[in-house]
């Protein structure tokens, strides 16, 4: 948000649109809410937050795409490249919103961000992990602005961060204005 400003003011002017400034959010207001969501795919595609999935192992050997994955093979699956894909996403290193909407404003859920993982063993806590973003996000974004910290030189450091198998941002100081 500090690095796209317009985006909070868009995200903000939506929020005060369907709840004003002191209804408490809930998630059936989702779907009158299309720029919101279409702000929290854009931020599971922009930064991915276990790049590389959670490592499983074959339990059998397999072959794809012309290669033999023997068994007892330890895999790790880019979700970042599914993510930053250049066939399927335009400009991926930009944030933007809006290209997970259609020409009439309307939210479109993609099958190419996939933050959770897929298939059996996909995010246990995926139901509730989206509840808790949007719940958060919109609470915070309807009481606060969020500002660049007025004594750093720079914003805040988005291209890099400590790497684990979590990718989280290196600490830094923002201003939370209350509105
Ligand atoms: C935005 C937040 C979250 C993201 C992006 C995320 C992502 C992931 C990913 C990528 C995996 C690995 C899936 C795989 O092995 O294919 C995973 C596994 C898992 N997650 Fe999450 N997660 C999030 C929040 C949560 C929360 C809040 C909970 C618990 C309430 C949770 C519980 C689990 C569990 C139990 C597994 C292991 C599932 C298994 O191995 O069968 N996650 N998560």
């Amino acid at each position: 948000m500090l690095h796209y400003p317009e985006t909070q003011d868009k995200l903000r002017e939506e929020i005060m649109k369907v709840l004003g400034c002191s209804a408490r959010p809930s998630m059936s207001q989702k779907v009158d809410m299309p720029y919101t969501c279409a702000f929290i795919q854009e931020v599971y595609r922009f930064r991915t937050l276990v790049p590389l999935n959670v490592p499983h192992k074959t339990n059998k050997s397999f072959d794809i795409n012309g290669y033999t994955i023997p068994k007892g093979t330890t895999i790790s699956t880019n979700i970042w490249a599914v993510h930053n894909n250049p066939d399927v996403w335009d400009e991926p290193n930009k944030f933007k919103p809006e290209r997970h909407l259609d020409d009439k404003g309307n939210f479109v859920q993609s099958k190419h961000v996939i933050p959770f993982s897929v298939g059996p063993r996909h995010c246990l806590g995926e139901q509730v992990a989206r509840m808790e973003v949007f719940i958060f996000l919109v609470s915070l974004v309807q009481k606060f602005e969020f500002l660049p910290d007025p004594d750093a030189t720079d914003l805040p450091d988005i291209d890099n961060g400590a790497n684990g198998t979590a990718f989280v941002p290196f600490p830094y100081q923002l201003v939370a204005k209350e509105i």
